[in-house]
C-alpha cells in the first residue's frame, strides 16, 4: 500500500502576478470514466489527455487488477482494451484507491452487479468518508455490500447479486452518486432512474451517450436500461476547469496578471466557478469555443481586476464544488463581504474545507467565519503565516495562490496530495509567475 510523504511543503514568496499560455493537465471526472466505460466497452478505446494524477492512476491499476489490458499512459495516451461488461475478472487481493472518492463511489455500483466479491479500501482521509449515500442506495436495488460500522470504507461487495432497477431521489446534489448509480443501472433489470436536487456535473451521461448506450433525460430525471453494450469510443479529454480554477483566482486577484488557459473544459455542469468571479467583477472571456468529443471546450483568458464581496446563489454550489478552496481565496482579496451557504458537502470532501479554509485565513489575518453549510469572509489585506493543507490537494493550490496578495511568506504544510489531481502544479505556477517552491 503506497504511503503518502506528508513532509511535502510549499514555500510561496508574496507578491507578483501571473502571465502567459497555460495549458492545465487533463479533466479528472473525464479521465476516471474513460478508464471505467474504456473497459467495460467491447472494443479499443484510445484515450487522449489522460491525467496522470494519483486518482486517475488508482482507477487504472483497478482495472488492470479486474483483467483489463491498458497501455500508457504515455503523455496523456492510452489504449483500453475494452473486455465488454461482463467481462472483468475478480482482484487478486483489495482495491486500493488513494485519496479518491470519486474511484470508490463509482466503482462501488459498478462492481455490484459482477459476478465476484470484491474489497476496496483507501488512504486516511478517504477511509473517514460516507459511503453510506452510495451504498444505501445499492442495496434497495438488491446489492449486498458492507462498509466500516460508520458507514466508511472499507467497502466489501458480494458478488452475483441480482440487481432491480429502482427510482432514486437524491437527497444531496450528488454526481458521484448519481453515476454510481447509473453504473449499476447497466447491470439491473428494467430501468434506473435518478432525479437530482440540483444540476451536477454530467460527464458520465455524456460518455455513456458516447459509447452507443442510450441515457433518457427528462427535466432533472436521468434514465438508463440495463441489459445494454458499450460500444468503443476515442476519447479527447479537456484541461480541467477544477485545475484551471486557481490560475484563474490567482490572475483575477493580482495586479497586472493576464493568463490564457488553453483548452478547458466548460461544461455547463462545472462553469459555476467562471460565474461566480464574474459576479464578484473579475474580467473573464471566453475564446475559441468549440465542442470536443462530447464535452465543450473554450480558452479562458483572465486579467487582474478588482474584485467585490458577493452573497454566493445558492445554485452554482453543486456547479462550482471543488472551486471553493479558491473561491475563499478570491473572496479574502475581494473589497466587502462574501457569504457562501448551501455548501454543507465541503465539510465531506478530502478534508473538511470550510473549516480548514477558515482556520487558514484566519491564520493569515482574515476574518472568515465557518457556518454549518459554508462561510463569512470580509475581504481584507492578507498577511503570511504557515498553514495547514490537511493532506488536501485543493487547500494547498489555493493557498498558494494566495501568496500573491500576501504581505510575507506563505508556508503550506503537507501538499504531497497535489499530485492526486495537478501533477507538475508548482512548475506550471512558477513558470506563470508564482513564487513557489517545493520542499
Ligand atoms: O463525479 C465526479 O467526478 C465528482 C463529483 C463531485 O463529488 P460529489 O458527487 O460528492 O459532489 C466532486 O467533488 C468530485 O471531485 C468529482
Ligand atoms: C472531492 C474531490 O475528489 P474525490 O471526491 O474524487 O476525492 C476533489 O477532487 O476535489
Amino acid at each position: 500500500m503506497p504511503t503518502t510523504n506528508n513532509k511535502v511543503e510549499f514555500l510561496v514568496k508574496p507578491g507578483g502576478c501571473l502571465s502567459g499560455r497555460i495549458r492545465v493537465p487533463g479533466d479528472k471526472s473525464i479521465s476516471h470514466r474513460s478508464v471505467m466505460l474504456g473497459s467495460l466497452a467491447e472494443g479499443i478505446t484510445e484515450v487522449s489527455g489522460f491525467l496522470e494524477g494519483e486518482d486517475n492512476l488508482a482507477t487504472l491499476d483497478a482495472f488492470r487488477q479486474m483483467g483489463v489490458h491498458i497501455e500508457g499512459p504515455e503523455k496523456g495516451r492510452l489504449r483500453i482494451e475494452g473486455v465488454g461488461l461482463h467481462g472483468l475478472k475478480p482482484p487478486g487481493k483489495p482495491l486500493y484507491l488513494g485519496n479518491s472518492g470519486t474511484s470508490m463511489r463509482l466503482l462501488t455500483g459498478l462492481l455490484a452487479g459482477q459476478s465476484f466479491d470484491v474489497e476496496m479500501g483507501g488512504d486516511v482521509s478517504l477511509s473517514k468518508r460516507p459511503m453510506r449515500r452510495v451504498t444505501d442506495p445499492l442495496k434497495t436495488m438488491g446489492a449486498q455490500l458492507e462498509t466500516a460500522p460508520g458507514g466508511t470504507p472499507p467497502i466489501r461487495i458480494r458478488g452475483g447479486a441480482a440487481l432491480k432497477a429502482i427510482h432514486y431521489d437524491l437527497p444531496v446534489a450528488s454526481a458521484q452518486v448519481k453515476s454510481c448509480l447509473l453504473l449499476a443501472g447497466l447491470y439491473a433489470d428494467g430501468r434506473t432512474c435518478i432525479t437530482e436536487p440540483a444540476p451536477t456535473r454530467d460527464h458520465t451521461e455524456r460518455m455513456l451517450a458516447g459509447f452507443g448506450y442510450p441515457v433518457g433525460r427528462t427535466g432533472s430525471t436521468v434514465c438508463v436500461e440495463g441489459g445494454g453494450h458499450l460500444t468503443a469510443s476515442s476519447i479527447e479529454v479537456p484541461a480541467d476547469i477544477s485545475s484551471a480554477t486557481f490560475f484563474m483566482v490567482g490572475a483575477a486577484i493580482a495586479e497586472g496578471s493576464d493568463v490564457l488557459l488553453e483548452h478547458v473544459g466548460i461544461n455547463p455542469t462545472r462553469i459555476g466557478v467562471i460565474n461566480i468571479l464574474r459576479l464578484m467583477g473579475a474580467e473573464l472571456e471566453l475564446g475559441n469555443e468549440r465542442e470536443v468529443g462530447g464535452e465543450p471546450v473554450a480558452d479562458i483568458r483572465v486579467r487582474g481586476s478588482r474584485l467585490k464581496g458577493i452573497c454566493i446563489p445558492e445554485e452554482q454550489v453543486p456547479l462550482a464544488i471543488d472551486e471553493f478552496p479558491a473561491l475563499f481565496v478570491a473572496a479574502a482579496c475581494a473589497e466587502g463581504e462574501t457569504r457562501l451557504t448551501g455548501a454543507r458537502e465541503l465539510r465531506v470532501k478530502e478534508s473538511d474545507r470550510i473549516q480548514v479554509m477558515a482556520d487558514g485565513l484566519n491564520i493569515l489575518g482574515i476574518d472568515a467565519c465557518p457556518t454549518e453549510d459554508g462561510m463569512v469572509i470580509q475581504g481584507g489585506t492578507l498577511g503570511g503565516g504557515m498553514v495547514e493543507s490537511h493532506g488536501d490537494h485543493r487547500i494547498a493550490m489555493a493557498f498558494a495562490m494566495a501568496a500573491l496578495r500576501a504581505n510575507d511568506n506563505i508556508r503550506i504544510l503537507d501538499c504531497a496530495n497535489v499530485n492526486t489531481s495537478f501533477p507538475g502544479f508548482v512548475g506550471l505556477a512558477a513558470e506563470a509567475g508564482l513564487s513557489v517552491t517545493e520542499g
